[in-house]
């Protein structure tokens, strides 16, 4: 059985990854790291666990934690895991972090976007992006991961078909992406109040955004040259969910059926993308609670763009989810152990 150990397990990416491991087959949970509920009942945070996980929360000092597990998860604020990881640690463990402190190649561009000191950026060239549909072979090696962001996974999913492929002008794209409140974390915040976001729908981070930056290199790399592009996200009133609509300039005219194998290239084998059937646009509520991306396109003949469809749960796909299936990556286990999860619906 792999131990593992999640720091971060009281907030809500680290409690879906607890209800993801307690689902595992290979897994055994050994810690459940928090900084404010030591000592407490896990139960007694998340009444959902109630005779189903026993475990008292215990601290998040990760160099005790790597004498007893053979992988840690880090859901934890952005520069946790930075300011903790070192080289006894990652010889005796996997790291997959959570937060974006491993994400971004550039150290400069990380410190402008996330307004913080990056604390281990010797780390940063070794780190793997985790987005497995894409490094997967580089996953496998990878001894600290970084997993991907919710609206970045989402986002850069949708559109690699085409970046990759050549098909579109790149230097057109716009992404418009939705988030469920969940996305925002569990922490106390103003504009995550009930009457702040209930019956209500709002832009944020307009221009500003800190996962602009992410797809933006991730993209890049699939086009082979530099990208610019524009990132809006929005909250709207639920609890799960990402929904992406992106636009951009196709280079020619393209029949549906060029765009469709281009997709079908890239994502026919694997599992958690699911290219839906024409004209169908994804929904939220086709994924909640399941570690599915669905993914579609809509050619507007008459601007020449091309419409791209997204949607995936963030704390599945966009979280949790992705990061058992890096762990399973990292173990040599079948991708998809512990993650054969139906979506819920309605
Ligand atoms: N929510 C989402 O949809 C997604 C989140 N993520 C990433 O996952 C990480 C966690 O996000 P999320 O679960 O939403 O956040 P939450 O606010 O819900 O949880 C944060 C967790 O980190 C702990 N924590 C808070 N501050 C510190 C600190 N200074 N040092 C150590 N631990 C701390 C908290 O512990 P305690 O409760 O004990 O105080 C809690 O367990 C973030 O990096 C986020 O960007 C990634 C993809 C999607
Ligand atoms: C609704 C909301 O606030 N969402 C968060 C993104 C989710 C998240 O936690 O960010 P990562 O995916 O990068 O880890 C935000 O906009 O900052």
């Amino acid at each position: 059985m792999i131990k593992a150990g999640i720091i971060g397990a009281t907030g809500y990416a680290g409690a879906e990854i607890v209800r993801l491991l307690m689902g595992h087959p290979e897994v055994e949970i050994k810690w459940l790291g928090s900084r404010s509920y030591i000592d407490q009942r896990y139960a007694d945070i998340y009444r959902n666990m109630f005779q189903i996980v026993e475990d008292i929360c215990k601290d998040d000092n990760l160099d005790k934690l790597a004498e007893e597990v053979d992988v840690i998860f880090t859901a934890t604020p952005q520069g946790f895991c930075a300011s903790v990881i070192n080289e006894e640690i990652l010889s005796k463990v996997k790291v997959i972090d959570l937060s974006a402190d491993f994400r971004i190649k550039d150290v400069a561009i990380y410190e402008k976007w996330y307004g913080i000191e990056h604390k281990s950026p010797e780390y940063i060239k070794e780190a793997v992006y985790g987005l497995c549909e894409i490094n997967r072979e580089d996953i496998k090696k990878a001894r600290l991961v970084a997993n991907p962001g919710c609206y970045t996974t989402c986002s850069i999913l949708s559109l690699y078909p085409l970046v990759k492929e050549g098909l579109i002008d790149p230097s057109t794209i716009i992404i418009d992406a939705k988030s469920g409140t969940s996305g925002a974390g569990r922490g106390a915040k103003v504009d995550n109040l009930f009457c702040e976001v209930n019956e209500n729908m709002k832009a944020y981070g307009v221009a500003t955004h800190r996962h602009t930056p992410e797809i933006e290199e991730q993209l890049g790399y699939a086009a082979g040259q530099e990208i610019v592009l524009n990132f809006t996200p929005h909250l709207v009133p639920m609890n799960r969910g990402i929904l992406v609509t992106a636009y951009a300039s196709l280079k020619e005219k393209v029949s549906y059926e060029t765009v469709k194998a281009a997709y079908d290239k890239y994502y026919e084998k694997e599992k958690f993308v699911r290219v839906l059937e024409k004209d169908v646009c994804p929904q939220t509520k086709w994924v909640e609670g399941s570690n599915y991306v669905d993914v579609n396109f809509k050619i507007d003949e008459r601007t020449g763009r091309v419409i791209v469809m997204g949607a995936l749960d963030n704390l599945v796909k966009g979280a949790a989810g992705q990061a058992v299936q890096n762990m399973n990556l990292v173990f040599g286990l079948d991708e998809s152990t512990g993650l054969d999860l139906v979506p819920m619906f309605p």
